[in-house]
């Protein structure tokens, strides 16, 4: 497994560097099927136009937009990231190895899950009639088991996630947070399973350094690179 994670060039984050007192990601079937003709999470569509005169299409897809926050613990001087399997990541990275859609199920010796484990920072989707700052709020109490005031949220950047397929808003937000603000382990909600990670600074460095290779989302990276710009 460590080589395959390794000819991939991704870094293997170890169960047992994990903190103690949370549920442990541990998939044990995976397999893929087309699309159903409605999905609650994706819409396609196809948008035509004409541009200089040329008849153009693109097939896109509606997604949720959705929020992230980029959790300093000043207690600890620790930055805070969540750990969970992403099963779009995990189908992005060994797709290319089928000459078509896998009917029996992964051979997860061969392709195991945590090709699919990431390492983001806490976010959600905007699904709720909140404001995006309550929703983020939400999102560290859920996720990361830290309850603090909404006032907390510094606002940092609104970018469009996937341009050429889906264009949603990403809200990014900045939160510090304290040891006497953590009221339970975090780790999720309904079926959730996440890990709670803390990086020391030089850590975090780390993982956004000039040639790193992660299967984190843009947020995490934008997120990192700006507290490492603007807040130490
Ligand atoms: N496509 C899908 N199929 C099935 N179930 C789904 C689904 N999308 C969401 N869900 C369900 O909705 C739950 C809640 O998701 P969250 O609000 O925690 O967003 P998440 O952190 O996964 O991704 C958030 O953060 C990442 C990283 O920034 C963004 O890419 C993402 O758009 C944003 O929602 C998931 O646990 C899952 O049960």
């Amino acid at each position: 497994m460590l080589k395959s994670l390794a000819a991939l060039g991704l870094r293997y984050i170890s169960n047992a560097k994990l903190p103690h007192g949370q549920q442990l990601s541990n998939v044990t079937k995976i397999c893929f099927s087309p699309l159903p003709e409605v999905s609650k999470w994706l819409v396609p569509v196809q948008v035509q136009y004409i541009e200089n005169g040329k008849t153009k299409m693109c097939d896109i897809f509606k997604v949720h937009d959705s929020v992230s926050i980029v959790l300093y613990n000043i207690s600890r001087q620790k930055l805070l990231f969540v750990r969970q399997f992403r099963p779009a990541v995990y189908y992005g990275l060994i797709i290319n190895n089928f000459r078509e859609l896998p009917k029996e199920d992964i051979d997860l010796m061969q392709y195991p899950y945590e090709l699919g484990m990431t390492l983001e920072s806490c976010a959600g989707m905007v699904d709720k009639d909140k404001s995006l700052a309550e929703i983020a709020r939400e999102e560290i109490f859920e996720e990361c088991g830290y309850d603090v005031p909404v006032e907390k949220l510094e606002h940092v950047f609104e970018y469009r996630s996937g341009v050429g397929t889906s264009s949603s808003a990403h809200n990014v937000y900045y939160c510090e947070v304290c040891d006497e603000e953590k009221v339970s382990d975090g780790g999720g909600i309904d079926t959730e399973i996440i890990q709670v990670m803390e990086l020391s600074i030089d850590e975090a460095k780390n993982f956004v350094k000039k040639g790193t290779k992660i299967n984190s989302g843009p947020a995490t990276i934008a997120g990192t690179l700006w507290f490492f710009a603007n807040k130490i």
